[in-house]
């Protein structure tokens, strides 16, 4: 399903179920010894907190009575001492636990990107970058505390629950039925929210989402917006998205609200019920009046756990909405990728078939079909003919940047999609229409065509595509830095950078998809001469439009019709007057 619209929600192809948090249980593991390091700090720190009031009650009892000044001195400072102790093992245990998140997060990211880099293109056409972007940064960074704190105080608070129940019990069994009255209430409310408030966090992300998308593609599209003066209608859209994440925030947060607000109520619904049945049953054999006074006070303090459970429940509920997300990006098939058995790809000869393929981006909707063609080794075609006819897609497909709907490619005869990528695409120097640009040096954009080449290689390619001269010119040369997408560059330096880039990897198919299109003419007759000596030996597949840089192609498909229509040398197309002649012979006149 095409999603590639920043305002369209994302539908989540499957419902959270219980073991996605099961998932996040292996990141978890991984920290499993400073957060019990994290735990047994915590129960320490709230031990030695707990003794003060002890503390308190002996110097108020005896220690004062006796009028003993040196012990209260000595008395004092123990009890400053356990404030400080307190107080210092919880500061580590933030400290280990912040760690604890960063690590937890910096495991998520890390295999998020290393799954991002390894998704077809098909994935990337099919959504905004702004929404994976969001992914990757915001939804991981939402859920690290409830992955790392949210677990320690989870387990926390259940000790505290189970200890103050324990007293409660002790002290009256009955008062105590009366406190826990209130539970099944509270539980209640939650299953009743909780699909509407899951619901409530996952429409936040959605909002978010798209606000993000239309945010970077914004920023990415400034240019073309300032040119046509659209920043005024461009403010518009960005409010009702930021308009709609808002009101999505607000109706997450009223529901979280209402957890709350119900614990609250009800602890004190419960106060008032116990006082009334404790006075009801008033008898100084079995309820005393201190019992009374005893049970309220642990009332409150069994309400209090509860109150910060359910706020850590609203956490998880939140995290949830974001964790979905994630997963589902970890879990996005990689649609292509090697075969069980994927062979290595022998150093290849050249030779290119293709046998019978059928392709289309979208199912039902074929852009190639049945097309067939043999290339020999070392031989150059060109790709030529209308806009959108499908030349792109023929040298993607040789790369196998997508799976076919029908049919085989074969180099040397070995069949594409059973030989493993790294094998395939390392012996192909392919160079797209987008020349991109990383930020870094010119040299460092050069180098990613082969990270072991040297200096010396790097500029012999730079030379062989003419862009030495222009990059000597700049004040630092091959070690001018470059912004990312070159914008500090003009497009034709940007395409003669990644020429310079995809020759270096002495690629054994070279493909150009309109390579020189930027380039003037001066400089791409001179191009030509060095590419000439170059492409002897090599298989090429050449796009261009300008057919003046094609001419002396060994063979020149005409692509249309979702097939070639035209095929053989210039000579022998022009002679037959067809569709090659025609687009020929109006661009001649376009010249003359
Ligand atoms: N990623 C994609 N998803 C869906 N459809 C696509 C995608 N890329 C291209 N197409 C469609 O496939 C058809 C062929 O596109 P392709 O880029 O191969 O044409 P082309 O001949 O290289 O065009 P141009 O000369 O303009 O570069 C077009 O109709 C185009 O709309």
């Amino acid at each position: 399903m095409a999603r590639n619209k920043f305002d369209i929600d994302e539908n989540l192809e499957s419902p959270f179920d219980i073991r996605h948090f099961g998932r996040a249980m292996v990141y978890i593991k991984k920290q499993k010894k400073p957060m019990i390091i994290a735990f047994l700090l915590s129960a320490l720190s709230a031990a030695i907190a707990l003794s003060a009031p002890l503390i308190m009650q002996h110097v108020v009892d005896v220690t004062i009575p006796s009028k003993a000044v040196g012990a209260l001195f000595g008395w004092s400072a123990l009890m400053l001492a356990t404030i400080v102790v307190s107080v210092y093992l919880a500061t580590i245990r933030s400290r280990i636990m912040t760690r604890v998140g960063q690590d937890i997060i910096f495991d998520i990211r890390t295999d998020l990107f290393k799954h991002l880099q390894e998704l077809p293109f098909k994935y990337y056409d099919d959504r905004p970058q702004g929404k994976i972007l969001i992914r990757v940064v915001n939804y991981v960074n939402s859920v690290s505390d409830v992955l790392s704190n949210g677990i320690i105080n989870f387990i926390l608070e259940m000790l505290n629950l189970v200890f103050i129940a324990a007293f409660m019990f002790a002290v009256d069994v009955k008062l105590s039925f009366v406190i826990l009255a209130g539970l099944p209430v509270f539980l209640g409310i939650m299953l009743l929210i909780k699909n509407k408030q899951r619901r409530a966090w996952q429409a936040v992300s959605n909002k978010s989402s798209n606000l993000n998308a239309y945010l970077q593609e914004s920023i990415s599209g400034i240019r073309v917006t300032q040119i046509f003066s659209r920043e005024q209608h461009n403010e518009g859209i960005f409010t009702r998205l930021a308009t709609n994440f808002r009101t999505e925030w607000m109706r997450a947060l009223r529901y979280n609200a209402l957890i709350p607000f119900s614990v609250d109520n009800l602890a004190t619904i419960v106060s008032a019920l116990l006082y009334l049945v404790g006075l009801l049953a008033l008898s100084p054999q079995d309820i005393t009046f201190g019992v009374i006074l005893a049970m309220s006070s642990y009332a409150f303090r069994f309400w209090q756990p509860i109150l910060n459970l359910s706020n850590l429940y609203n956490s998880f509920i939140n995290a949830v909405a974001y964790l979905e997300r994630i997963f589902e990006t970890l879990d996005e098939p990689v649609t292509v990728s090697d075969v069980p058995d994927a062979k290595e790809l022998p150093p290849v000869q050249g030779r290119v078939t293709f046998d019978n393929v059928t392709f289309g981006y979208d199912p039902g909707i074929n852009v190639l079909e049945n097309l067939n063609f043999d290339i020999k080794p070392g031989e150059s075609i060109a790709l030529v003919g209308p806009t959108g006819a499908g030349k792109t897609t023929v040298v993607n497909l040789i790369s196998r940047f997508y799976n076919l709907t029908g049919g085989k490619i074969l180099i040397d005869d070995q069949d594409i999609s059973q030989v493993t990528l790294k094998s395939l695409r390392g012996q192909m120097g392919i160079m797209l229409q987008d020349s991109f640009i990383f930020s870094g040096t010119i040299l460092d954009n050069i180098r990613y065509g082969r990270l072991d080449a040297t200096e010396e290689e790097i500029i012999a390619a730079a030379k062989t595509v003419c862009a030495d001269e222009f990059i000597q010119e700049f004040e630092n040369g091959y070690l001018t830095e470059v912004n990312e997408r070159g914008s500090k560059l003009s497009q034709g330096q940007r395409q003669l950078i990644s020429f310079a880039r995809t020759l270096l990897a002495d690629p054994k198919i070279l493909i150009l998809d309109e390579a020189t299109s930027s380039i003037d003419a001066k400089t791409e007759r001179l191009l030509q001469q060095g590419l000439n000596e170059l492409l002897k030996g090599r298989t090429s597949f050449i796009i261009a439009h300008r057919l003046s840089t094609v001419r002396n192609c060994d063979r020149i498909m005409y692509v249309s019709d979702k097939g070639i229509a035209e095929s053989g040398s210039h000579d022998e197309l022009m002679a037959k007057r067809g569709l090659y002649y025609r687009l020929y012979s109006a661009q001649k006149m376009e010249v003359v």
